[in-house]
C-alpha cells in the first residue's frame, strides 16, 4: 500500500497550516517516523529544501500522479524541533484535537516581531566634570537634564525605557546631552531577559541528611546510566528547592540543562531569586505576562545555549534545549499543570514521555503528592524518594480543629473561633505574623447546613449538588436534578444555604476585631494589577502587616519564617465541590496553609475551623498524616471506580442550538456502544458545570474504563466519526482524560 507523509516546511506560525504531502519510498517505509527531516523537492527547478514528518497517511490528498517522492531523511535528523513535533503527535494522540492544535502548543512559534532593540544611556564624562555639570544644569534650572544627569551619575548606565517611563526625560534632552558629551548611547539586542537584574547573594547550605539522602538516590541512577521518574515526598519545609538546586548543579556540569516547572501563582520573586542567587543568568522564566514576541525570545536563547534552566509554569515544558538532562516539577499535585485548552494535557504525562525522549530524569515533588502520583510510586513506577522532617529539626505545626457547629450553638457567630481569636491576640501581642485563609474555589455553588454541616449530594454519585439559579441542585456528573432546599434534611434548619463570606468581608471583620493590627489582603481582586501579587508578599515579608488574609494564593509554597498561625476559616468549602477530587484538594490545601506555620525558629500552630472535623481529610490533614489520607481516599476511589483506579474521559459537544448539542452527544453515545467494549461506563448527555456561555451551550458524557488506551480508541473513533458527518461540522467536540477541573 502507498504510504504518504505530510509535511511542513517552514515552522512559523503562519505557516503552520501549510501542509505538502510527498510519497514515501518503499526502502523508507520501516524507518521514516513523525518529526523526522527529510529532504524534498519543492517547486518546478529542482530545488531541495528541508522540512518536517508531521503525519503519516494512506491517503492522498490529491492526484497520485503529481505527489512527489521524499528525496532522503536528512543525516542529522536528530534536531530538537523533530523531538518536539514528536512530542507533539503523542500529544494529538493521547489528548485529542488536531496535529495543527498540537503543534502550535509544543512549538516555539516564530512571530514577525523581531527582538526589540535596547538603548543604554552611558555616563561618558569622569566624575568631576558630571559634578560640575549638573551644579550647572540646576542653576540654570534645567530640570529633565539635572534629573538625568543625577540618575547617570547615581546608576553609570540606564535603559532606555527606564529614561523615559521613570525618569520622564524626552529623547530631545537625551540627544542634547549626547553632543555635550555628558553620555554616550549603546544598542543592544534586547532579548528582553525577564528576570529582574539585581546583586547576587550566592548562598549554599550544607544539605541536612535527607535532602542528600534524595540527591545521591537520583545521583546514583544517573551514574549507572538509569533516568528514573522520582517521587519526591517531603513534608513542608524539609528544603525540596534546595535538592531541586543541587540535581540542577551536577546537571549543568554534566553539560545538560533543565526544566524547572512552577504553578504560575508560585513563581514570585522570591522563588525566582533563590535560583538566581544560586545560577545567576543561566536562568531564565516565562510566565504569563510575557507576550508572546518575548517568549518567543526566551526559547530563542534556550536555542542558543544562553541558559541552562528554564522556569516556567506548564508551557516551559516545551523548551527547546537540545541537551535536556533534568525535568522538574514542584507542586506537582497543582491543577494547574493541566492543560484547559485542547490538547488537554497533563505536564506531569508529557514531561515524562519528552524526558523518555532524551533520557532526561523527572523529579516530582510535593509534599501533598497527588493520589495517581502516589499510586505510581507505590507501584514502583516512580522511585519514591521521602523527606520525613523539617530542616533543622523544627517541629511540624500543632493543629487544632474547631467545630462550626459548636461555636454556633455557644452563641459565637463570628466567622472567627474562640481559640482562632485567643490565639491571633497572643501573636499580635508577641510581634508574631498570621495568615489567614479562605479556601473558596471558583463558582462551587454547593448548598450545605450551617447548624449541623450536612451537604446535599447526589444520591448515584458521591458529590455535591451544584444550587443553579434556576432553583435547582444538579449533580455534573450524571444529571440528576431536584428542587432547591430550603431546610436541611438532616436537621431541619433553616440556615441552610451557600457560604456566602468572601475575603474582603473578613478583612472588614478582622479590622473591626483587632483594630490595632495591620491587615493586608491577597485574593483575586487585589492583585488584578500588574506586580500588586509580588508587592502584598514582599510587603507581608518585611512585616509591613501583621495578618495577610487571602484565597489558595497565599499558601503556595511561600516561606515566611515569621508566620507562627494560620487559621483555615471553613475548611470544608473545597470539601462541598461538586468534583471526586474534592476530598484530595482539601486535604493538600489544608495540609499545605497549614505548612505554612512555624518554618522559622519559633514552632507554628494551626487553628482548622469545619464544619465536618470527623471528615477523614480534615482528620489526616490536622494530623499531618499523609499515608492515613491515601489510605482511606484510595478506598473511596476504588469503590466508585474513579482515576487512578480507573480512567475517565469527558467528551464535551457544544454548539449554538442547545438541541444540537444534545443530539451529537447521543449519537457519539449509540457510536461508543456499537464499539461493544465490556465494563465500559457511559453516563449522560448531562449539562457542564455552567451548562451556557455566551449563548453556546454544552453538553458532556463521562466515561469510565479500568484501561486508559480503550478511551484513547474511543476518541479515535470519535475523531474520525465526526470528521466524517458533516453535519457534526458546527458542534465542537472536545476530549478530556481524567479532567482535573472538567469543563
Ligand atoms: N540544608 C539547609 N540548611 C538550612 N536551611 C535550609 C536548608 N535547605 C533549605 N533550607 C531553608 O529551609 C526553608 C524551607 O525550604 P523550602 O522552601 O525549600 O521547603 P519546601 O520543602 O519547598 O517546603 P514547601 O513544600 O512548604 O514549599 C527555606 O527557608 C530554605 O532556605
Ligand atoms: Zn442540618
Ligand atoms: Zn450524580
Amino acid at each position: 500500500m502507498a504510504l504518504y507523509a505530510n509535511i511542513i516546511i517552514d515552522i512559523s506560525h503562519e505557516k503552520l497550516d501549510r501542509l505538502f504531502q510527498y510519497r514515501v519510498p518503499e526502502e523508507l517505509k520501516p524507518v521514516l517516523k513523525i518529526g523526522m527531516q527529510v529532504l524534498v523537492p519543492f517547486g518546478s527547478g529542482g530545488r531541495k529544501l528541508c522540512g518536517y514528518v508531521i503525519e503519516l497517511t494512506d491517503q492522498a490528498e490529491y492526484d497520485v500522479r503529481k505527489i512527489k517522492e521524499i528525496t532522503e531523511i536528512c543525516k542529522d535528523s536528530v534536531a530538537i524541533e523533530s523531538q518536539l513535533i514528536a512530542l507533539a503527535f503523542w500529544m494529538k494522540k493521547n489528548y485529542g484535537g488536531t496535529m495543527n492544535q498540537a503543534l502550535k502548543t509544543v512549538i516555539p512559534i516564530k512571530q514577525k516581531t523581531a527582538a526589540k532593540e535596547k538603548r543604554i544611556l552611558v555616563l561618558a564624562a569622569d566624575e568631576k566634570t558630571a559634578e560640575e555639570q549638573l551644579a550647572e544644569f540646576r542653576r540654570k534650572h534645567n530640570v529633565a537634564r539635572a534629573r538625568l544627569l543625577e540618575a547617570l551619575i547615581r546608576e553609570r548606565e540606564l535603559s532606555g525605557d527606564v529614561v523615559k517611563e521613570e525618569l520622564n526625560v524626552g529623547l530631545n534632552v537625551v540627544r542634547a546631552m549626547e553632543k555635550l558629551g555628558i553620555l554616550k548611547i549603546r544598542t543592544e539586542q534586547d532579548y528582553r531577559n525577564p528576570v529582574r537584574q539585581r546583586e547576587r547573594e550566592e548562598r549554599k547550605f550544607l544539605l541536612s541528611e535527607s535532602q542528600q539522602a534524595a540527591v545521591d538516590a537520583v545521583l546514583r541512577d544517573r551514574r549507572e546510566q538509569r533516568q528514573g521518574i522520582y517521587l519526591l515526598h517531603g513534608v513542608t519545609g524539609s528544603g525540596k528547592t534546595e535538592v531541586y538546586m543541587e540535581l540542577i548543579a551536577h546537571n549543568i556540569a554534566e553539560g545538560k540543562q533543565a526544566i524547572v516547572l512552577i504553578p504560575e501563582i508560585a513563581l514570585t520573586y522570591q522563588t525566582v531569586r533563590r535560583f538566581y542567587d544560586r545560577f545567576g543568568n543561566r536562568v531564565s522564566i516565562l510566565n504569563s505576562r510575557l507576550s508572546a514576541g518575548e517568549r518567543y525570545d526566551q526559547f530563542l536563547r534556550a536555542k542558543r545555549g544562553e541558559i541552562d534552566i528554564m522556569i516556567g509554569p506548564r508551557s516551559a515544558l516545551f523548551t527547546p534545549f537540545s541537551n535536556l538532562g533534568l525535568i522538574i516539577i514542584d507542586e506537582e499535585h497543582e491543577s494547574s499543570y493541566k492543560s484547559e485548552t485542547v490538547p488537554r494535557y497533563h505536564a506531569r504525562e508529557t514531561a515524562i514521555e519528552r524526558a523518555g525522549m532524551t533520557g532526561a530524569s523527572v523529579i516530582l515533588g510535593s509534599a501533598t503528592p497527588s493520589i495517581e502520583s502516589y499510586t505510581k510510586a507505590q507501584n514502583g513506577e516512580y522511585h519514591l524518594l521521602e523527606m520525613k522532617e523539617r530542616i533543622s529539626k523544627r517541629p511540624l505545626p500543632t493543629c487544632y480543629t474547631v467545630d462550626l457547629r459548636e461555636e454556633l450553638k455557644t452563641g459565637n457567630r463570628s466567622i472567627l473561633s474562640r481559640k482562632l481569636q485567643e490565639l491571633m491576640e497572643e501573636r499580635l501581642a508577641k510581634q508574631e505574623q498570621i495568615m489567614l485563609f479562605l479556601n473558596r474555589r471558583g463558582m462551587s455553588g454547593f448548598v450545605s447546613c450551617r447548624s449541623c454541616g450536612h451537604v446535599i449530594k447526589c444520591p448515584h454519585c458521591d458529590v455535591s449538588l451544584s444550587w443553579h439559579s434556576n432553583g435547582k441542585m444538579i449533580c455534573h456528573y450524571c444529571g440528576y436534578e431536584e428542587p432547591e432546599a430550603h431546610v436541611c434534611p438532616e436537621c431541619g434548619s433553616r440556615y441552610i444555604s451557600g457560604f456566602k463570606a468572601g475575603t474582603q468581608k473578613i478583612e472588614m471583620l478582622v479590622k473591626k476585631r483587632f483594630p490595632k493590627a495591620r491587615v493586608l489582603r491577597m485574593d483575586f481582586d487585589t492583585t488584578r494589577k500588574k506586580e500588586s501579587y509580588e508587592k502584598i508578599l514582599s510587603a507581608f515579608a518585611n512585616h509591613e502587616a501583621d495578618i495577610l488574609v487571602g484565597t489558595q494564593m497565599i499558601v503556595k509554597g511561600h516561606d515566611f519564617p515569621n508566620v507562627t498561625l494560620v487559621g483555615v476559616l471553613a475548611a470544608d468549602l473545597s470539601l462541598g465541590v461538586s468534583d471526586y477530587r474534592a476530598s484530595e484538594r482539601t486535604f493538600q490545601l489544608l495540609t499545605q496553609a497549614a505548612g505554612r506555620a512555624g518554618r522559622g525558629d519559633r514552632p507554628g500552630e494551626v487553628v482548622i475551623q469545619t464544619y465536618q472535623p470527623e471528615h477523614y481529610s480534615i482528620v489526616a490533614a490536622a494530623a499531618q498524616d499523609y499515608a492515613s489520607f491515601y489510605a482511606h481516599e484510595m478506598e473511596y476511589r476504588r469503590m466508585l471506580c474513579y482515576p487512578p483506579v480507573w480512567n475517565m474521559l469527558l467528551i464535551l459537544s457544544a454548539a449554538k442550538n442547545e438541541e444540537l448539542a444534545y443530539q451529537a452527544s447521543e449519537r457519539m453515545k449509540r457510536v461508543i456502544a456499537a464499539l461493544g467494549y465490556q465494563n465500559l461506563f457511559v453516563v449522560g448527555p448531562a449539562d457542564t458545570a455552567v451548562a451556557k456561555v455566551n449563548d453556546i451551550y454544552k453538553k458532556v458524557l463521562y466515561l469510565k474504563h479500568a484501561d486508559y488506551a480503550v478511551l484513547v480508541d474511543v476518541k479515535d473513533r470519535l475523531e474520525h466519526f465526526i470528521n466524517g458527518n458533516r453535519e457534526l461540522k458546527n458542534i465542537v467536540v472536545q476530549f478530556d482524560f481524567n479532567p482535573m477541573n472538567g469543563f
